[in-house]
């Protein structure tokens, strides 16, 4: 890869990493994702803002693109870490053994991860909210925008470009031919819009009220390029992701879209058994529905799709006097996410005891779910229990619809 040119003396210096990788350990990225670093090339100074790790070639994918803009040994000034998490900074080390005069900047609370993470304490120094860095001819102004993600998180606004350099938050996943939002084909700007929405959900929901306070904070600015670390380079209408991530964080608390999903497990056939009853009762609404099985389903494709829906159906059967397994680990992944006060259903079989309605009761109570009721039935569903399950997820789509 080449470097971007944003604007004159401001690159993009970025690694493409590859599908085979799951974010974070956990997440996976049919799709890879972008790893992007920026340069700001002042009169007197010149700026690394964002690091990467030393993942599947992105260190020797960056480093080359630094030698190719004379950015060799002892070309660095400043290292701007806006925020800790290692794809941002694994290679801090390798980096700083090259720059070895550079001087690292970041919030204060980054000074001490930094020397926890790397063991450099050398030539690190924080800066305030406000605070401004003069590069010759070039501003670097830091906005403190702490939980976006990471506690010790900030950003970086480039006065004179208007450019913002945003790291996690903006972010997508996915790996884009081009760099700026504008250049990307329409089948390609489907993908981003997405993978915008999964990374969100992935990645950041939890954060949801930092966002918002973190928007606020920028509210004044006039913003020309929104520069995140994950992703594309926002510049055809950077008000509108921005727009974007305020919609996603609202839907926290609501209002959410008028959608349903529908997550189910099923061993035997039992559970799945009442699945088109409750379809049924939801579309005949006219309700969008999403139905994701797992385990089968990734719960990163599960936790996008719930993050937005208004309501939401639980389908599983007991298993060991409790719920089934799968299904215990997905609920814990929303509740973590701070997936709440959904309108929900359940429904599924149990063979003797039943267990699963007791265990879900904890997370009805954990994720303040609006509980609409459940549908349970010893072996297979009568027509009796089918018609319930449709006339309550008909209810169900009703009430959501308004
Ligand atoms: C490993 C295993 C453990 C089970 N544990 C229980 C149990 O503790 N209590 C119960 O009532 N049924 C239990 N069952 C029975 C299932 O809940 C029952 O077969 C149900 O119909 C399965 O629904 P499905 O066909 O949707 O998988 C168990 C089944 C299996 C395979």
């Amino acid at each position: 890869m080449k470097p971007d040119v944003l604007a004159d003396g401001v690159y993009r210096v970025a690694a493409k990493i590859g599908s085979r990788n799951l974010f974070e350990g956990i997440w996976p990225i049919p799709d890879g994702v972008m790893l992007n670093s920026y340069v700001v090339e002042g009169s007197e100074k010149r700026v690394l803002v964002d690091l990467v790790k030393d993942w599947d070639g992105a260190l020797e994918a960056v480093g080359d693109q630094l030698e190719s803009l004379s950015l060799g040994e002892g070309d660095l000034d400043y290292i701007i870490i806006n925020h800790m998490e290692p794809d941002h900074t694994g290679a801090m080390v390798e980096i700083v053994n090259h720059y070895p005069n550079v001087e690292i900047l970041c919030s204060a609370k980054a000074v001490p991860l930094i020397k926890h993470f790397y063991k450099i304490e050398k030539n690190v120094r924080a800066v305030s909210d406000g605070e401004t860095l003069d590069l010759g001819g070039k501003t670097l102004k830091f906005f403190m925008t702490p939980n976006i993600h990471w506690p010790e998180t900030m950003m970086t606004f480039l006065e004179e470009d208007e450019i913002l350099f945003s790291c996690d938050a903006f972010g997508s996943f996915g790996r884009y031919e081009y760099c700026f939002d504008d250049e990307l084909s329409a089948e390609e700007k489907e993908k981003l819009a997405s993978e915008t929405e999964r990374y969100y959900a992935n990645i950041v929901s939890s954060f949801s009220p930092f966002v918002i306070k973190g928007i606020a904070k920028l509210d004044g600015l006039s913003i020309k390029m929104v520069a995140p670390s994950h992703g594309v380079v926002w510049r055809s209408e950077p008000e509108k992701i921005i727009e974007r991530y305020r919609t996603l964080a609202s839907y926290m608390q609501g209002p959410r879209e008028k959608e349903v999903t529908v997550v189910w497990s099923s061993m035997y056939g039992n559970t799945q058994a009442l699945l088109s009853s409750i379809v049924d009762g939801l579309k005949s609404e006219g309700i969008p529905v999403h139905v994701l099985r797992v385990p089968q389903t990734h719960e990163s494709f599960v936790l996008e799709k719930v993050w937005r829906s208004e309501g939401l159906v639980i389908g599983m059967p007991t298993y060991e006097y409790k719920m089934f397994p799968p299904m215990y680990h997905v609920l814990d992944i929303l509740e973590r996410s701070h997936v709440q006060g959904r309108k929900t259903l359940r429904f599924g079989s149990f063979g003797w005891s039943g267990g699963a309605e007791k265990q879900f009761d904890e997370f009805v109570t954990a994720m303040k779910l609006d509980y609409r009721g459940v549908v349970e039935y010893q072996g297979s569903p009568s027509e009796e229990d089918k018609q319930k399950a449709y006339d309550l997820a008909k209810a169900l789509a009703k009430d959501i619809n308004g």
